[in-house]
């Protein structure tokens, strides 16, 4: 039992110790894969090292035929030459297997978290006694297990049945215990964390394969990282430039041929990959590896690279209000009878109409009638239960007493939803409510309505409804709210509130919270249509939220955030989930997705910019002999031809490594505008770019000179 404890404390800690980049055995396993990756088949996907690999091997063949045949010194150029564009090769598959090795290293202590448990599998529902031991491998969908305090969870799924307090800190990191509950928007418990106290029925949600954990293992090691479309447009546009570069240098030939002074194959290598963009086709897979890991390490899991980007460019934010902004243990503080309604007849009837009601609210609302007016949860006779669903809005009882077929009914609610419910009933709806409901809710609280029903005759012809009075629940702000929402909007998102409360305390707590606007009485249905209204006007929304009320509109938005302690529906709707179950977290995400785009777009930019000085290198030294005219172009005068090209081979495999950090951390974010970040970047890495070969470039040359190696 303790032995997985401390594996899972070590994946925490390993993650928090290890924000240096480079660690001993990642860096180890990081050499091996990138002389591993060295196989043609798996250059194939990335054209512009395919390219360059190619390359390294002609010169290769060249650098053999030169010992057999010499010149000498011929020879020792090419080899020079081959050499270094093997390393040009090796320094990318360095790039990603360094990307790739803190994924892996994190899959490895996560695969030690998975252990073999047992499974109480009960053989009915209802019936926690009467259970089988299976193993937890043999679960299937929609079995019901028992989880007992001390037990591992034996698989993902949702608490049918009861509360308990759960260790997530396998997967979390978090050692502070979580509470689960049937009902509400935190059932959700994942397989291989730890009931502590009390007891839970679980009904699983995954089969063996295919559960979180399993999901979360292929994430954090690559395995299910797939080219986001923005990547293979890049990968695109980066082939046709070898394609034309290709092109470009192939037809040098007979036009060096013509000029009676022929350039080696090797040379020709040599320049045209110096020409092609290799800084960005070496570190564009790492990037985006990078990205997905810097997502884990703030302990969000990605389930896409799409999702990622798609978060750096995000316009609107949608949250939910109870439990994402609010703390969201909506707990009923006071019954408000009517005038002329006994206040301990309302908790009565408040009672009767939660009995059955597995949600927080309704189990919050036994508790008060049980503390405030001594009122029992005996079981009704011949009650049939109305559960609450997000669409009525209300939840409540039917009680079928009498030979006579009469009915008693008891309803609780939004209160236009029991308003309305009770006119269609025939009853009537005052003032005095319309006051109370208004008071409550500019308050911030939530109203519930208590409404009664009384049904007689068989054909249900005479009825009799009216409201008793008001169930008063009160939820709270979670702290930091408002500085965060001021960030959010310092980065140009806008902050919208969709809850399905009423508008008075949806503005209530939109007010204090500080969200730029809010949606009330929302629907599963309005909260997706408010969320296709806006992507139609090309904007990107992101989403959070926990409910299964929200998975449509998670499945919907272009990033969908579902909180950790959030429904199973909700987790697997979203395209991320946050470990934390922080509302905020989006900030967080946005930064990793805006700095992911950052780097990318920086990287390129200096990548083709760079080029540009190699061209000023190479070309003077080709053809200088045959056209003494190009002198004018010589302008870092390096020492010889052969000095020349080797000096821009070397440094353009240099700077791929010497870049690596770079595409690893990300370059720096800063909260500015798109307009400022793309002049700055423009500036630091364009004009970088044209600027460090030149230096580079001659300070190889002086130093091949100084060493008689050119
Ligand atoms: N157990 C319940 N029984 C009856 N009515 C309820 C119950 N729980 C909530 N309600 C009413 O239904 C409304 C809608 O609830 P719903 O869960 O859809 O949204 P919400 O939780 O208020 O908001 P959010 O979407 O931010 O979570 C609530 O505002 C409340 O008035
Ligand atoms: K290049
Ligand atoms: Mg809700």
């Amino acid at each position: 039992m303790s032995t997985d404890t401390l594996e899972t404390k070590s994946w925490k800690t390993r993650r928090k110790s290890d924000n240096s980049i480079f660690n001993g055995p990642i860096l180890r396993r990081a050499l091996l894969d990138s002389l591993r990756k060295l196989d043609l088949r798996w250059q194939l996907k990335n054209p512009v090292m395919f390219v360059v690999e190619i390359g390294s091997v002609i010169t290769t063949v060249e650098f053999v035929r030169y010992l057999i045949t010499g010149p000498a010194s011929e020879a020792f150029f090419v080899f020079g030459v081959a050499v270094w564009l093997w390393f040009t090769v090796i320094f990318a598959n360095f790039a990603e297997a360094m990307a790739e090795g803190r994924g892996k290293a994190q899959a490895d202590a996560l695969r030690k978290t998975r252990t073999t448990t047992q499974a109480k599998r009960l053989k009915q529902q209802n019936r926690r006694e009467d259970y089988e031991e299976v193993a937890a491998p043999d679960l299937r969908k929609g079995d019901l297990v028992l989880v007992e305090a001390g037990d591992v969870i034996p698989g993902d799924g949702d608490v049918v049945e009861g509360v308990a307090s759960v260790d997530e800190s396998a997967i979390t990191g978090e050692s502070a215990p979580v509470i689960r509950e049937s009902g509400g928007d935190r059932s959700a418990v994942t397989g291989g964390t730890r009931v502590l106290s009390d007891w839970v029925v679980v009904q699983i949600s995954a089969n063996p394969g295919e559960t979180f954990l399993d999901r979360m293992i292929a994430l954090v090691e690559g395995a299910a990282r797939q080219k986001t479309p923005n990547e293979i447009a890049l990968n695109i546009l980066l082939a046709s430039l070898t394609i034309i570069f290709l092109l470009a240098v192939v037809t040098l030939e007979p036009f060096a041929i013509y000029s009676k002074n022929p350039v080696s194959i090797t040379t020709l290598v040599a320049l045209l990959v110096c020409l092609i963009p290799t800084t960005i086709g070496g570190l564009l897979s790492a990037i985006g590896i990078a990205g997905m890991d810097r997502m884990v390490q703030r302990n969000v899991l990605a389930m896409s690279g799409r999702a990622v980007e798609a978060a750096g460019d995000v316009d609107v934010l949608l949250l939910d209000k109870t439990g994402t902004i609010t703390l969201g243990n909506r707990m009923a503080s006071r019954f408000v009878p009517l005038q002329g309604v006994e206040e301990k007849s309302l908790a009565q009837a408040a009672l009767l109409s939660s009995l059955a009601d597995e949600t927080p609210e309704g189990r919050s609302i036994v508790v008060l009638a049980n503390e405030r007016y001594g009122l029992h949860d005996e079981a009704a006779e011949n009650a049939t239960f109305v559960p609450f669903s997000a669409q009525t809005r209300m939840s409540g009882v039917d009680l079928n007493g009498h030979a006579d077929g009469s009915l008693y009914k008891v309803r609780k609610g939004a209160a236009d939803s029991v308003k309305t419910y009770v006119q269609e009933a025939g009853g009537s709806v005052g003032e005095e409510l319309e006051k109370l409901v208004t008071t409550i809710a500019s308050s911030g609280s939530t109203p519930l309505v208590v409404a009664e029903t009384h049904v007689q005759g068989q054909d249900g012809s005479h009825q009799d409804a009216r409201v008793l009075g008001v169930i008063e629940l009160k939820d709270i702000v979670k702290g930091g709210m408002r500085e965060r929402f001021d960030q959010l909007r310092k980065m140009g998102i806008r902050t919208v509130m969709i809850t399905g409360d009423n508008p008075l305390t949806a503005a209530a707590i939109a007010r204090e919270a500080g969200v730029d606007d809010f949606l009330a009485q929302a629907t599963p249905e309005t909260k997706m249509s408010l969320i296709k209204e806006q992507q139609a006007g090309g904007r990107l929304v992101a989403m959070t939220g926990d409910g299964t009320n929200d998975a449509p509109a998670l499945a919907q938005a272009d990033v969908g955030v579902a909180m950790n302690t959030g429904t199973q529906a909700a987790k697997e709707a979203a395209n991320m989930v946050d470990l934390d179950s922080n509302p905020t977290k989006l900030i967080e995400v946005v930064e990793v997705g805006k700095q992911l785009l950052m780097t990318r777009g920086a990287l390129t930019t200096f990548s083709i910019a760079n080029d540009v000085a190699k061209y000023f290198a190479i070309i003077p030294a080709m053809f200088m002999v045959a056209f003494p005219q190009l002198e004018a172009l010589n302008i870092m005068h390096l020492a010889t031809p052969h000095s020349a090209i080797l000096s821009a081979v070397i440094f353009n495999a240099l700077i791929i490594i010497a870049l690596v950090p770079l595409a690893l951390r990300g370059v720096a974010y800063r909260p500015l505008g798109a307009g400022p970040l793309l002049r700055r970047n423009l500036l630091i890495y364009g004009l970088g770019g044209l600027i460090v070969p030149f230096v580079g470039i001659k300070l190889i040359d002086l130093l091949l000179v100084i060493l008689h190696l050119a």
